[in-house]
């Protein structure tokens, strides 16, 4: 299989001059096709500061930075936004348009696509809202959905283009338990059926069990998981270390 993304000894820093602060230290990483990989470690570790980067938010300063074959250090702003299109992103505040219905919310994601200018947007947005269960209410406005409901349409706008990753920050943070889960398993079940890669941040150790691998930081540097940590158990073999 093949990797979407590689990282060879990726820093960053924000600030500059004396106050230059380095967050991200010497990151090591490869992501295959297809795999679901959780970013997890204490608050402040520098886990959305990777996962924007790896998502093409925010530019590589050193190191090497390889996603979907091309190399993001020293890429133009042209070369972000393209890639951005490739590009899944569901966050914890699911970002709808408060005034667009379900059914809109995800159009609108499509019609940034030239791809699908010449398709039925409406009929693509529905199957998609159908995936995630959400048949019954495409008509709905955000604010007649439930906070699980909410971010299954967020699911929904995120992959009906047919990504090839995903990047999601704290999906679940703002739901019960029952929500999380399902919403994690509705990413996972989509994901794996359009061979589409996963990258979660979360401190949300109920739903570790949906990767394939763990990646544990700690102080901006990539560290084996802590077993010893209330609730952290590894599901896989594979830990990145
Ligand atoms: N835009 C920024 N400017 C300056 N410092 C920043 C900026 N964004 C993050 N930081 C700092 O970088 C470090 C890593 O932050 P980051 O948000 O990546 O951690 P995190 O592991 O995602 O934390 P949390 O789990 O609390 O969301 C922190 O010390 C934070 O204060």
């Amino acid at each position: 299989m093949s990797n979407v993304i590689i990282a060879h000894q990726l820093n960053h820093a924000f600030g500059e001059g004396q106050l230059q602060k380095q967050v991200l230290f010497d990151i090591n990483l490869e992501i295959e096709a297809g795999e679901i990989v959780i970013l997890t470690g204490p608050s402040g570790s520098g886990k959305t500061t990777l996962l924007t980067l790896l998502g093409g938010l925010r530019a590589a300063q050193s190191g090497s930075l390889k996603i979907l074959d091309q190399e993001m250090l020293g890429a133009s702003k042209q070369q972000l936004s393209q890639l951005r299109c490739h590009i899944g992103y569901i966050f914890q505040a699911h970002n709808l348009m408060s005034f667009l219905t379900a059914q809109q919310n995800v159009r609108m994601s499509l019609e940034l696509h030239d791809a699908f200018l010449e398709q039925d947007l409406d009929a693509i947005a529905a199957n998609i809202l159908s995936a995630v269960g959400l048949e019954e209410r495409i008509h709905y406005y955000p604010d007649e959905l439930s906070g699980g409901q909410r971010q299954r349409v967020a699911i929904a706008r995120a992959l009906a283009s047919h990504p090839k990753i995903i990047l999601a920050d704290e999906p679940t943070a703002a739901l019960d338990k029952k929500s999380g889960r399902d919403v994690v398993e509705i990413m996972q079940k989509l994901a794996r059926e359009q061979g589409c890669t996963i990258l979660l941040v979360t401190h949300d150790n109920r739903i570790l069990d949906i990767a394939d691998r763990i990646i544990y930081m700690e102080d901006g540097r990539l560290a084996p998981l802590p077993q010893t940590e209330e609730g952290i158990s590894n599901p896989s073999p594979s830990i990145a270390a």
